[in-house]
C-alpha cells in the first residue's frame, strides 16, 4: 500500500532543458518539467507555442519530421528516451498516441483495434477477441460496436471513431496515452463522453493532452502547463493555475487577454 502510494507520487516523465530545433528554428527553448503516474495533465497556450512539438517529443513522433534536432533529456520510468540504445518501437507502445482527427484505418472495428498486436505477430484468435473486448469496454464503446466488429471503423461518428482509436492505443497496454486535441473535431456529447473516459483511464494510465480548451482542461486536468512562444511558463495543479496564477502571462491568457 505505501509502496504503491510512493510509486503513484514519483515522476514517471521528467524533461530537463529539452531544446527542440525545426532546422535552424528552435521551437522549444529548454522545456524543464515533470509528470506523475496516473494524474491528467494539460498542456495550454496560444496557437505555435510549441504543445504538440513538446508532447510528439515525448514518444519521439518528431523523428519522423526531417531536420529536427533535439538537446536536452527526456526519462521516462528509467529509460532516457533520447539514448542511442532506446528502441523507439518499444517507446511507441509504452507511450501511446491520439490525434485530433480520429484516423481509424479503413478496416473492420476489429483490425483496428488489434492491428498492434498483429504486427507485433500475435496471431491466436482468442486472445485477439478477448483484446478487441477488453479495449473496447475500456474505451466505453464497447456497447454501441458490439455487433457490428466487423463492419468498417469509418461507418462510426467521430466520437465513436475516437473512441475506437484509443481502444486502438489501450490494445497494446501503453502506460502514458498522449492526446492532442482529441476532442476539437467532436460534437459535445461526443466531447463529454471522452472527458468521461478519460477520467475512467487514470487509475491505469498517465495521460497528457494537449488542449484549446480551457473549460475542458479544467474539467479533466490535475495538473496543466501553459506554453509560450516556446517556453514553458508555468505548470500547476490545474486549480491553482486557474483561481491564482504565479505569472501575469498566464493569468493574461486564461483570462482571454491574448490567444
Ligand atoms: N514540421 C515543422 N517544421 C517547421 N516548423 C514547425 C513544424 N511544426 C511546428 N513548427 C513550428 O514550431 C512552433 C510550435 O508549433 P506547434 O505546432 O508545436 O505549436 P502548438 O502550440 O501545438 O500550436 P497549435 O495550437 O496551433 O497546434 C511554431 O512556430 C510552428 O510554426
Amino acid at each position: 500500500m505505501y509502496q504503491d502510494i510512493l510509486v503513484k507520487k514519483m515522476a514517471l516523465i521528467k524533461s530537463t532543458d529539452l531544446k527542440l530545433y525545426y532546422g535552424k528554428f528552435e521551437a522549444l527553448h529548454g522545456i524543464s518539467i515533470e509528470f506523475k503516474k496516473n494524474q491528467i495533465s494539460a498542456l495550454i497556450g496560444p496557437s505555435g507555442c510549441g504543445k504538440s512539438t513538446y508532447l510528439r517529443t515525448l514518444n519521439r513522433m518528431n523523428d519522423l519530421i526531417p531536420n529536427v534536432s533535439i538537446t536536452g533529456e527526456t526519462v521516462i520510468g528509467e529509460t532516457d528516451i533520447y539514448a542511442p540504445s532506446t528502441n523507439v518501437t518499444e517507446l511507441r507502445k509504452r507511450v501511446g498516441m491520439v490525434f485530433q482527427q480520429p484516423n481509424p484505418f479503413p478496416f473492420s472495428i476489429f483490425e483496428n483495434v488489434v492491428y498492434g498486436l498483429k504486427i507485433a505477430g500475435e496471431k491466436d484468435k482468442a486472445k485477439l477477441e478477448e483484446v478487441c473486448e477488453r479495449s473496447l469496454k475500456e474505451a466505453a464503446i464497447w456497447d454501441d460496436v458490439k455487433d457490428k466488429l466487423h463492419s468498417s471503423a469509418l461507418g462510426l461518428s467521430g466520437g465513436q471513431q475516437q473512441r475506437v482509436c484509443i481502444a486502438r492505443v489501450l490494445a497494446v497496454k501503453p502506460e502514458i496515452i498522449l492526446l492532442d486535441e482529441p476532442t476539437s473535431a467532436l460534437d459535445p456529447i461526443s466531447t463529454n463522453k471522452i472527458e468521461d473516459l478519460l477520467l475512467s483511464m487514470k487509475e491505469h494510465y498517465t495521460i497528457i493532452m494537449v488542449t484549446h480548451n480551457m473549460h475542458q482542461a479544467s474539467r479533466v486536468a490535475d495538473m496543466t502547463a501553459f506554453f509560450l512562444q516556446g517556453n514553458l511558463i508555468e505548470f500547476d495543479k490545474t486549480t491553482k493555475m486557474f483561481l491564482n496564477p504565479e505569472h501575469q502571462e498566464t493569468q493574461d491568457y486564461i483570462s482571454g487577454r491574448f490567444g
